[in-house]
């Protein structure tokens, strides 16, 4: 037997091998050169009979390493070359996957004359999740094996299939429960000496559809609208495209012309950017120095959710599907009744799209799921979020009462948007194990939780509140405590702007449209109709800014001295609730309807409100427009760093583009601003500073002035550039 790395060769004797392996960190080009010289001597060698390529660890590939496509001095043997290499081999080679199969690492694969896979195996192209495509002739070897269709869905949204999705597929030959490599050497020795020609998938036609061109036609379309400005799904649709209408080599020369313009769009760095900010913010530090390398967190076997609105509905069904036991509380059996239809209705739609794994669910099983009125039931839980209304009173009555009845080391979590987590924990007898879990709507659906500290919450309860979000596979990032915490707090004077661009001149479907072309999933004032006007509303009159509150004499336009529009609180005061009502922003095709239409009467609403207020309306530009919205959220994204409440511009961005609808493809507000370049955003807000110096969203941070007067540094180092680390973090 001989070893070597990366490889395995099985002989023409009883298992004669040689191998290498590569795990998670990506193929590098050492791995690249030693699968290079590996096949070469196995080539030379008469003795080698079939060769077999296998991962080390139990994992196949997680393919290319990322952070080499930013690098500048990238040499040595390519990926592409590396895999028509394998193709070419005269002896038959097997690839055995174990674990993952991904991106370059299935292009390898590919590249093999045969594939066996472990049954907990998944494979996966997610080279466009990154911006980019399979650019090792993934894309004209994969629709040659598995046809048009099942290749176009695989390359243009990067998800990863089980083996046994794969084997349906014929993307592999075989699926083994018990050992993959043995399995595997076992085919290559049953394959030697069989013609390698009809295995070589770069000889093979595409198989033809009855309209190709009309399907990719379509497919075209479909994934342009889906991909809202991101540009690699649509050339992932060309390559395959290629692969149905050219020789492969041609094929494989036009895959590189559209690898290449990707490579250089920006939106790659922006994507690949993305992808290690979400795994950047799982390490978080905390005041103290306390930080997750040093922090355990504690079991979590059990949890109980108060509140069955609609927070607390996903919140139980995430709890569910994440295997956790849970009681689901409420303070009367009609609203539980209520509570309960709901979160079995919610439960019973993610089965179906469970499918094979509904049976795991067992939510008819009162051991798994029970609804109660009886705070007793909470004693022995080891988690309780709280999502009842956002009424401090209330919290505080609850976690009070929290306090009595859960077992001292029982997490206690409150589901707020907003308020003081520090008020909340002074109604108990145990502040440390109080933290803040902000999760967004639908909760069962929306990946990001924000997790929020308060001055006393301990390390442990900030690792255990990330392990949840980690069992509920969400993306959990860590922030300090003030009002909005960093998602909303970035979100007022963003949506500040919108409405104040009403007032002069703009109407909402043309501020959601600029927005909407930039890339967000929807604008500020289809979003507002969507969550409710009255919940804006109930809290701009619980801070004195609206209703009977106000001081008499108050100048309509104006509130603690800055300007202040009224529009938001004229349109719920003439029963203009949003969806929930059938007419906000826009206009509904019913109470609870869905498709927001331009509402005359809101354009005369504004027309009459400019006339009383002696505005006159002036044409906005898309410039203006995205300036003002995106740069006074980006400024306050820059008070926030300053202010210690995030560790990083990737909290924010990541904040952003899980729980917002940041376009992911533009890497966040924080990338974005980066990409457009400091001393240009710092301009352009003092000049829309300069135009409304009566708001002061608009002035610009003492931070961002900071980094454009030490040189715009790149992103990594800005925090470097804050005098004193944070006295939060
Ligand atoms: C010519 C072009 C040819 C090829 C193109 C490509 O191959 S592009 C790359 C395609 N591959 C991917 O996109 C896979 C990316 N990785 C993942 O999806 C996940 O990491 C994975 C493999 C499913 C594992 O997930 P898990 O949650 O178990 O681990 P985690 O994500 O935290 O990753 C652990 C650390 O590994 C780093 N890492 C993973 N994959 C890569 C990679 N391809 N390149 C570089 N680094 C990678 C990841 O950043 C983590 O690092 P850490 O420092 O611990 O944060």
């Amino acid at each position: 037997m001989r070893r070597g790395r990366g490889l395995h060769a099985a002989g023409a004797g009883p298992e004669r091998y040689q191998g290498y392996g590569r795990g998670l960190r990506g193929i590098s080009l050492a791995v690249l050169q030693a699968l290079e010289d590996g096949l070469e001597k196995a080539d030379a060698d008469p003795s080698v009979k079939a060769v077999m390529i296998c991962g080390e660890n139990g994992k196949f590939s997680a393919g290319a390493d990322i952070r080499g496509f930013s690098s500048p001095n990238r040499q040595g043997p390519s990926l592409a070359a590396l895999v028509s290499l394998i193709e070419s081999s005269k002896k038959p080679v097997v690839a055995a996957i174990e674990g993952i199969a991904l991106g370059g690492g299935l292009e390898v694969a590919l590249g093999c004359h045969y594939r066996v896979a472990h049954v907990k195996a998944r494979m996966g192209l997610p080279e466009v999740t990154l911006g980019l495509l399979p650019g090792a002739e993934g894309t004209q070897r994969l629709p040659r094996l598995i046809g048009v269709p099942a290749a176009l869905d695989m390359i243009t949204t990067g998800k990863h299939i089980s083996a046994h999705e794969a084997l349906k597929l014929g993307l592999v030959d075989e699926v083994v429960e018990a050992n993959t490599v043995e399995a595997a050497m076992h085919l290559a020795n049953q394959v030697i000496g069989q013609p390698l020609g009809p295995r070589r998938l770069s000889l093979r036609p595409v198989p033809p559809l009855p309209d190709t061109d009309g399907f990719l036609r379509a497919a075209r379309l479909r994934v342009r609208e889906r991909a809202r400005g991101c540009l690699a799904p649509e050339l992932c649709v060309q390559a395959v495209r290629a692969a149905t209408e050219l020789p492969f080599s041609a094929g494989v020369r036009r895959e590189r012309e559209l690898f290449v313009e990707l490579l250089s769009s920006g939106q790659a760095r922006a994507l690949q950017y993305a992808f290690f900010a979400e795994r950047a913010v799982r390490r978080w530090s905390a005041p103290g120095g306390a930080a997750s390398h040093g922090a355990a967190p504690r079991p979590l076997r059990s949890a109980a959710v108060i509140g069955l609105g609609t927070m607390g509905r996903g919140i139980v069904t995430c709890l569910v599907k994440a295997n956790i036991p849970v009681v689901a509380l409420e303070q009367n059996l009609e609203y539980l009744n209520v509570g309960r239809k709901a979160v079995m209705l919610l439960l019973e739609r993610e089965a179906k799209k469970m499918e094979q794994d509904a049976q795991a669910l067992d939510f008819h099983n009162p051991a798994r799921l029970q609804f109660t009125v009886d705070f007793d039931l909470l004693r022995d839980v080891d988690l309780v979020i709280e999502a009842v209304f956002e009424d401090m009173a209330l919290k505080k009555e609850i976690f009070h009462k929290l306090s009595r009845i859960c077992k001292p080391e029982a997490l206690l979590c409150t589901n707020t948007s907003a308020l003081d987590i520090d008020e909340i924990a002074s109604a108990t007898s145990r502040p440390e194990q109080v933290i803040g879990t902000h999760f967004f709507s639908p909760a069962h659906v929306m990946r990001l939780l924000e997790i929020i500290y308060g001055r006393h919450t301990s390390p442990t309860a900030i690792a255990t509140a990330m392990q949840l979000a980690r069992a509920l596979r969400k993306v959990g990032v860590v922030v300090g405590n003030c009002f909005g915490f960093v998602g909303n707090r970035m979100m007022f004077p963003y949506v500040e702007q919108a409405v104040f661009l009403l007032e002069e001149g703009s109407r909402p479907e043309e501020v959601d449209q600029v927005l909407e072309d930039f890339g967000f999933k929807i604008g500020p004032f289809r979003m507002s109709d969507l969550a409710g006007l009255d919940v804006g509303w109930r809290s701009r009159q619980g801070q004195g800014l609206t209703g009977p509150s106000v001081p008499a004499g108050t100048p309509a336009r104006q509130r603690l001295g800055r300007r202040y529009s009224p529009l938001p609180d004229l349109l719920c005061e003439s029963g203009r609730f949003g969806q929930k009502s059938g007419t906000g922003w826009y206009r509904y095709e019913r109470a609870g309807g869905r498709t927001a239409t331009p509402d005359p009467g809101v354009h005369s609403l504004l027309a009459q409100y400019r006339h009383t207020h002696g505005i006159r309306p002036r044409h906005i530009d898309q410039e203006e427009i995205l300036e003002r919205c995106l740069f006074a959220l980006i400024n306050e994204g820059f008070a926030i760093l300053a202010e210690g409440i995030a560790a990083g511009p990737e909290h924010l961005d990541v904040i952003y583009i899980n729980g917002y609808g940041w376009p992911r493809h533009r890497g966040g507000p924080m990338f974005y601003a980066a990409t457009v370049g400091l001393p240009r955003v710092l301009a352009r807000l003092q000049h829309h500073s300069q135009a409304h110096p009566d708001v002061p969203g608009l002035r610009p941070s003492a931070f961002l002035e900071k980094l454009v007067a030490m040189g715009n540094p790149p992103l990594k180092e800005w925090m470097s550039y804050l005098s004193q680390q944070s006295p939060r973090l």
